[in-house]
């Protein structure tokens, strides 16, 4: 059989399968967890966002975010390009809105790895999108995760920490929620919210 070419809507949205939303305080392990799901499963389709937060040493710009100037983000937020975007700990990011619905279009199992800023955006634009919150086992492990990982000064640490404040009171938006104590165990989970296994 011809392979459907892409931007055709070849599944009918009854069929498709839904859209994924994965939030969760800063270092809770959603990045970690979605690699690990990814290895198995590439077929999952993960979101590539938009930042104009400054690459850490090992990202790639197209990998792991489009690295974008705040004039880029204005433009891409005035075109109308982003699903949905949001301002976390002083920096901007923001789904593009074309490739997901492609992606969507051709029923591809989507995840977006956002934050609640931009879940509940997604909530309000595409209903019948699944919620998912990773919570951490406890405060201290979080605290330990997001300090250990080195990636970010104390006072950005500070920042995410009074917003994972915010974030953890949300939990009950949520429609699910799976606790970060074993990874493998969570991106099972996962992969079986999605009905990929
Ligand atoms: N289940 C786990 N047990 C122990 N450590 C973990 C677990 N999951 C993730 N980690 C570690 O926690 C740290 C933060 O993980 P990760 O970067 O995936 O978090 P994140 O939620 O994606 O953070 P951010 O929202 O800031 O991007 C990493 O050092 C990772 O190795
Ligand atoms: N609303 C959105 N949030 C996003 C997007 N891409 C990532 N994020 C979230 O931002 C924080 C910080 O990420 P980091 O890589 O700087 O640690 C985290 O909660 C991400 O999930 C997005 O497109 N929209």
């Amino acid at each position: 059989m011809a392979a459907t070419p892409r931007g055709t809507s070849p599944v009918p949205p009854d069929v498709r399968p839904r859209l994924t939303v994965l939030s969760g305080p800063s270092g809770v392990g959603k990045s970690t967890v979605v690699a690990h799901m990814r290895k198995e499963h590439p077929e999952v389709w993960l979101s590539v966002s938009a930042t104009t937060r400054k690459p850490r040493p090992g990202e790639q710009h197209g990998v792991h975010y489009f690295f974008v100037s705040d004039d880029e983000m204005d433009k891409l937020i005035a075109n109308g390009e982003l699903l949905e975007w949001a301002e976390f700990a002083g920096n901007r990011y923001g789904t593009p809105r074309a490739a997901v619905q492609e992606r969507l279009e051709n029923g591809e199992p989507v995840l977006l790895e956002i934050d609640l800023q931009g879940a509940r955006l997604v909530r309000e634009s595409m209903p019948e999108a699944q919620l998912v919150f990773l919570a951490p086992p406890s405060w201290e492990e979080l605290v330990r995760r997001l300090t250990g990982r080195g990636t970010e000064p104390p006072e950005v640490i500070e920042r995410r920490l009074d917003a994972a404040k915010i974030e953890l009171a949300a939990e009950p938006e949520f429609d699910t929620t799976l606790v970060n104590t074993s990874v493998e165990d969570v991106a099972r989970e996962l992969l079986a919210l999605m009905d990929v296994v």
